[in-house]
Order: C-alpha cells, then structure tokens, then sequence
C-alpha cells in the first residue's frame, strides 16, 4: 500500500503538485492528465525517486524520504525510455546489474535472467547488445530489468509512447500479465481502460478520482 499524505512538491518557486492525499492499493491504477500536469513528478515520488517538499509519501508504512533503498526495492520504476535504464551494454549484464545487491549465486543470477528472458521472448538475446535491441524489445527489456528484482508493486511512465503499434501491443500485454500492483501514467488510454483506478492529474491537483468508465470520461471532457 502506497500513501500520500497531504503532498506539495515544488521545484523552486514553481508548485508542481498540491496538497495530494491518496491511498494507493488497488492491484491496477492508471494517471492521466494533460502535458506538464505532473503525473511524471507524481510518478516519481511513489518510490523516492524524488521526495516530496511538504507531506509524506508511505510504503508499506516506510517514509520515502528516510528508506529510499528498501522503499526502491518494494517499488519498481519503468522509464518512458528504455535508454535511460537500460546501462549495460550486452542484455545479461544488465539484468545481472539490478540483482547484484541480493548477493545471489551465480547458479540464481543466471536462471533468474534466464526465467526472465524467456518469459518476454528475449531468449535468443541473452549475449545481444542491448544497444541493438528494437525499440519494443529494449522496454520489455526495461521491464525485466525492473521485474527481475521482484518488486510488489510497478510505476510505469508513458510505456508505450515511443512505440510502435505491434510493440505497443506487445507490452500492454506484458504489463496486463503481471501479477504484481501496478501504477501506469499513460496518454494512451485504451491501455487502462479496464483499470480498477484512475486518477486524472490537473495543475497538480487530483480532480478526479474514479473507475475508468466515469475518470476518461471526465478527463476526456476536460480536454475538450
Ligand atoms: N527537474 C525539474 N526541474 C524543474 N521543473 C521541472 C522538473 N521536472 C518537471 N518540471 C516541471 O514540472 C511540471 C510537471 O512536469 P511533469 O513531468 O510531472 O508533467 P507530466 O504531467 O508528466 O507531463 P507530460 O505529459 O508532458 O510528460 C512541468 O511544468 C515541468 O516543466
């Protein structure tokens, strides 16, 4: 369970997001809102990738602000783009990377990443540069590497924007399939049409907070 209570962040004298409080646990929850609305920032504070300036963000009842490691291996971040995860440059290297701080063996490193690959039809890639991945295949690779830590919960930033048709169906599937509670900021809508959640990001306040059926709705109508 992730909880904001009463967050403000300021970037300077800018006020990005506004006095949010929210109980995060439905296993689905999607965040729209128009360009520059703060959803990204809002994103970015559910694993203390940033920390709020007023109010407190909880996981599982850790502040981010003072448990950032543990907080980040309960919470998983997916970039919009993969480059930015993505930092080694043949694929099994960088799936080793995440796990190096579970000492594991060399025997669980290697099924781990194996399990892994397969899982998301990257298997022949295993000694590939990652560099030469398709667009697709280097965001599923993303995924795996955040998956492969086995966080209880993934943030998704935009996943699909930068791809294409076949490759943004390839990763919705993906995320659909995932077992864990999963948190998506996204313009694509189709993709959280059947959230259990959505919450609608304007001027850094929440305005709407509902189902998907009521919040695209609203949010469609904001827009227009
Ligand atoms: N590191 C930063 N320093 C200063 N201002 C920032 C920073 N990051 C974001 N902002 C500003 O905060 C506001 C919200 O940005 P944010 O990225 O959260 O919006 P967003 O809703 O995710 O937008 P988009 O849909 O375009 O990705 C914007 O005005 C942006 O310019």
């Amino acid at each position: 369970m992730i909880e904001l209570q009463n967050v403000a962040l300021r970037y300077g004298a800018q006020s990005v997001l506004k006095d949010i409080s929210l109980s995060l646990g439905e296993r689905r929850i999607g965040i729209v809102g128009a360009n520059g609305s703060g959803k990204s920032t809002l994103a970015r504070l559910l694993n203390g990738l940033l920390v709020p300036t007023e109010g407190k963000v909880l996981v599982d009842g850790m502040d981010t602000a003072n448990d950032g490691r543990k907080v980040r291996a309960r919470v998983g971040f997916v970039f919009q783009n993969p480059d930015n995860q993505i930092v080694f440059p043949v694929v099994e290297e960088d799936l080793a990377f995440g796990l190096k701080p579970l000492k594991l063996s060399k025997e669980e490193v290697s099924s781990r990443i194996d399990t892994m690959l397969v899982r998301y039809d990257l298997g022949a890639y295993r000694t590939h540069p990652s560099h030469q991945l398709s667009g697709g295949q280097k965001q599923l690779l993303a995924i795996c590497g955040v998956l492969i830590m086995e966080p209880a919960c993934i943030v998704f930033d935009e996943p699909t924007t930068l791809l294409d048709l076949r490759n943004r169906n390839r990763v919705a599937q993906a995320i659909a399939a995932l077992d864990q509670q999963v948190i998506t900021v996204s313009h694509d809508l189709d993709l959280l049409a059947d959230y259990d959640r959505i919450l609608v990001i304007d001027q850094g306040q929440v305005v709407c907070d509902d189902i998907p059926q009521k919040a695209l709705l609203f949010y469609v109508d904001l827009m227009s």
